[in-house]
């Protein structure tokens, strides 16, 4: 997959695919619904037309972080879904002052110069969101490319959103969270140094900053980890706890995974980490024996949950 973020700059080998347009925060399986209908409607390589930031991000930078994945995380499962183009183009005030006829016009007629364009029927794009999915049609007619309006796809209960997801995972439930996915929602960064407490409980951790997304349910969950870089790459199973360490006074929120069966220097490797089941809140423990019992016990609750996948 090749990554371009200047739609002023796109070569001519890169124009001409069929791309939906859209965050795809989460690319959940509604955004799959419409990536597929891109790749079966054109003769054409795939794109996606996305933005980071997230245009949220840019017009209400103090908000509550909100988003599911990081930019990099939804690149690398955009690639496993088999774009082969992805235009990551920045959401700053350039973009945001291009009037719905400018955006056609300039960002996918003229820079990107998409062959076909599908969009969700609650589609709303250019200044002021005053675009609708059938004006881009008419735009398309005029400008040369084609545009699917794609229905909203609906789950067994209800029609599957980034914001149903979060709420899944605010209330510590990822597996409703994952059947609106398709996948496991995954916490993916680099392995930061911690205070190196870990190590001297048994319990070493492969911790990861959660900055800027959106927070699931704080608290110990069994989760299935992959080392994505390094030379331990490779796939795990483990517990991690997700919060604020009350047992330390912690204040940063991180994610912290300990690997079964694993020993070995993680430091500066990427890891990803899916969050299959919720275990327990984060507690205070009178000791640190109790707490390493609590530890075994919840190792040992989270490799049956995984076993049982
Ligand atoms: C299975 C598991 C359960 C945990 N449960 C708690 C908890 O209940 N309360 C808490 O304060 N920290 C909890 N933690 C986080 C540990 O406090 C943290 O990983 C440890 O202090 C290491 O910190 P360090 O990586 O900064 O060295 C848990 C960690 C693991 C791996
Ligand atoms: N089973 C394991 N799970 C997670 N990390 C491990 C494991 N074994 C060794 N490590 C290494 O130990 C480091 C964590 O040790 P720890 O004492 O918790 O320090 P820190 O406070 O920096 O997280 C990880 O980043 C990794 O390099």
């Amino acid at each position: 997959m090749r990554i371009y973020r200047d739609y002023r700059a796109v070569p001519a080998t890169a124009k001409g695919a069929s791309a939906p347009i859209g965050n795809f925060d989460g690319v959940h399986l509604g955004h799959q619904a419409v990536i597929d209908l891109a790749r079966g409607a054109a003769d054409a390589p795939l794109g996606i037309l996305t933005f980071a930031p997230h245009p949220r991000e840019y017009f209400a930078p103090d908000a509550p972080p909100f988003r599911l994945m990081s930019p990099a995380a939804r690149a690398n499962r955009l690639a496993k879904l088999g774009v082969d183009l992805l235009f990551e183009l920045p959401f700053d005030a350039d973009m945001a002052a291009h009037s719905p006829r400018e955006f056609a016009q300039e960002v996918i007629a003229d820079g990107l110069g998409l062959s076909h364009v599908v969009v969700g029927r609650d589609f709303c794009f250019g200044q002021g969101r005053k675009g609708t999915a059938d004006m881009l049609q008419g735009f398309g007619a005029e400008m040369g490319f084609d545009v699917t309006i794609s229905d909203l796809v609906s789950g067994g209960a209800g029609e599957i959103s980034s914001t149903a997801i979060r709420a899944a995972l605010s209330r510590g439930a990822p597996r409703e969270a994952a059947a609106m996915l398709g996948h496991w929602h995954r916490i993916e960064g680099q392995i930061i140094k911690g205070f190196q407490r870990g190590r001297e409980l048994g319990y070493p951790t492969a911790n990861i900053n959660i900055d800027g997304l959106h927070p699931p349910r704080f608290g110990v969950y069994a989760v299935l980890a992959e080392v994505l870089n390094g030379p331990h790459a490779g796939q795990y199973t483990g517990a991690a706890s997700l919060g604020v360490r009350p047992m330390f006074d912690g204040e940063q929120a991180n994610l912290e995974t300990f690997l079964f069966d694993f020993s070995g220097d993680l430091y500066g490797a990427d890891i990803s980490v899916a969050l299959v089941e919720y275990l327990r809140p984060e507690e205070t423990f009178p000791s640190l024996e109790a707490f390493i019992a609590q530890m075994d016990a919840d190792c040992d609750r989270a490799r049956g949950v995984l076993a049982a996948l």
